[in-house]
């Protein structure tokens, strides 16, 4: 491709470089080939523009940078948004993607939420992925990618990956990280999906309604103005986020017990699952359904009914949809029950990280406790410490007894993270060190009580340091339980 037709109708200028022949797209000088166009982007940690020479050395073609930045020997495509511009033209790049996509945003809920869309796709004859937390899936391959919301370069090349793989429906996690650095951008999205806003990041985010304007991106730029807005109706931010999506135009599908498209009448707890009726607004049918969702908990209700209004406001047939909603399979990591201990007790692994994602996760076990429920978790180093003391006290409130312990302390002191913790939950025990911590747990246990460990859902390494010693709260609670 030539660059002149990359930046077509965008409103930038390829300057005399239009016949230029672009072999690739690159954010970081270190992956620059002769014929990349390299974005060069203010981070946080340093700045990309002081890497453009560096860039152009190794052959870059074109720079897209603010008009402010010094670029010699290549086109500057110069935006004071580089990052959307860069996004726009490597999506031109990269075309095509899959014919149905679509995005999830919220605190939590997305990678179960865009999971469960993959399953229910599949189940409906599509061939179908999921981008996020868990890396790349499809019914064949899991493919991890580090981080929940990829640089836009590998965003869109595996978007391309799909496609060439006969992928046609795929759901990403749009994270509010990568909404606010454009990391998920440029290709036609035709629904965007709001679960809940509720504490996180704001080390990153500063306060709430920052946080919740960078998601809102989502709805105001990211989706197709032609496309839907499938809404959680049941958080304190949905009025709010159903508003944002209405004044672009877009189509409200909302769910949930205060929803207007799917709305839930009912939801009663099974031993294996739960029951769900459902009553479908008059445009998807206006018909009542029973259907036994074979996920516990609340939370899991909730990000299947939005998956389901995803497969559904991008074509899928209302009942149809609904009945597949029986046969999903379990979120890896997400109350997954790794092991029934020597003394009877089940021992769940769930990947509550946040105040309110710890709630969920323990009043989706209380139902099934009998005895006593056991929580154990910590929190994670290099991120919002704020939301430190608010886990404590929501574990402390909610359960038996609390354990707090480590959970990728990355480069601060495990210790001063624990105390944090701690400061909200008196009475909790603090046992430092993941593994001790979660034979203590499983000691302790009865046959009626039930063993949550929260934090670390699917990972597979606990970060100190800058090491990823590798470590799996599934395994390791076989093995204490063994
Ligand atoms: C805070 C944050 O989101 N940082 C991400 C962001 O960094 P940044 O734009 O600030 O970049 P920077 O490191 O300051 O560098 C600036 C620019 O210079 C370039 N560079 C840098 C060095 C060099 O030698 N050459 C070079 O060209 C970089 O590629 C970058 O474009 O862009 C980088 C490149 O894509 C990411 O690696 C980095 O993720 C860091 C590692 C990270 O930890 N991110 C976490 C917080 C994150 O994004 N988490 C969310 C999950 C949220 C959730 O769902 O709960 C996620 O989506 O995964
Ligand atoms: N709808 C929900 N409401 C409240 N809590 C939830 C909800 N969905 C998930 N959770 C909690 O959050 C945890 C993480 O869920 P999930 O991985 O689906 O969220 P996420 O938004 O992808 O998280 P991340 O920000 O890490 O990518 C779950 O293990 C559960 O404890
Ligand atoms: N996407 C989240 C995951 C947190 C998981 C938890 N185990 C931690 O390390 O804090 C984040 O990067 O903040
Ligand atoms: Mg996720």
């Amino acid at each position: 491709m030539r660059l002149g037709s990359l930046v077509e109708g965008l409103g930038a200028d390829a300057g005399g470089n239009a016949d230029a022949p672009v072999t690739g797209f690159a954010i970081d000088n270190r992956k620059v080939a002769p014929g990349t166009v390299f974005g060069a982007f203010q981070g946080l940690r340093v700045n990309g523009e002081d890497f453009i020479a560096d860039a152009v050395k190794a052959g870059a073609v074109a720079v897209v940078a603010r008009p402010e930045a010094k670029v010699e020997g290549a086109a500057h495509i110069a935006d004071p948004n580089p990052r959307r511009l860069f996004a726009q033209m490597a999506a031109r790049f990269f075309a095509p993607f899959p014919d149905v996509t679509v995005a999830v945003t919220g605190t939590n809920g997305k990678t179960s939420t865009v999971e469960l869309a993959r399953q229910i796709w599949r189940m409906l004859g599509h061939k179908s992925a999921s981008i996020g937390t868990l890396g790349v899936t499809t019914s064949v391959d899991q493919v991890s990618t580090g981080l929940t919301t990829p640089d836009i370069v590998t965003f869109l090349a595996n978007m391309s990956g799909l496609k060439r793989e006969g992928i046609t429906h795929a759901a990403f996690e749009a994270s509010s990280h990568g909404l606010d650095q454009y990391r998920t951008e440029g290709l036609p999205v035709m629904a965007g999906a709001f679960t809940n806003l509720s504490r996180d990041h704001l080390d990153y985010h500063g306060d709430m309604d920052s946080y919740f304007d960078a998601k809102m991106r989502l709805f105001d730029e990211v989706v197709n103005a032609d496309g839907h807005a499938v809404i959680w109706a049941d958080d304190e931010w949905s009025g709010k986020a159903i508003q944002r999506a209405r004044k672009r135009g877009l189509r409200v599908l909302s769910v949930g017990v205060q929803g207007q498209g799917l709305r839930l009448a009912n939801r009663t707890p099974t031993q294996l699952g739960q029951t769900l009726e459902i009553e479908a607004a008059q445009e998807l049918g206006g018909q009542a359904y029973k259907i036994n969702l074979p996920l516990i908990g609340a939370y899991q209700a909730a990000n299947a009914l939005t998956a389901a209004g995803l497969v559904i406001a991008t074509g899928g047939e209302t009942a149809k949809v609904l009945e597949l909603l029986a046969r999903v399979q379990p979120v890896r990591g997400r109350l997954e029950r790794a092991v029934i201990t020597r003394a009877g007790a089940p021992v769940y692994v769930d990947y509550a990280h946040t105040p309110d994602g710890l709630r969920a996760a323990i009043e989706a076990l209380r139902p099934h406790t009998r005895g006593r429920l056991i929580t154990l978790f910590g929190a994670g180093g290099d991120r919002d410490a704020g939301k430190r003391p608010q886990m404590g006290k929501v574990a402390a409130d909610l359960s038996d007894h609390v354990i707090v312990t480590d959970d990728n302390p990355r480069s601060e002191e495990p210790s001063a993270i624990r105390a944090a913790v701690m400061a909200g939950a008196p009475g909790a025990e603090e046992i430092g060190g993941r593994r001790p911590a979660i034979a203590a747990a499983i000691a302790q246990a009865g046959a009626d009580d039930i063993v949550l460990l929260a934090g670390k859902g699917h990972e597979q390494g606990q970060i100190i340091g800058d090491r990823v010693l590798p470590f799996d709260d599934v395994t390791v609670a076989r093995e204490c339980a063994g």
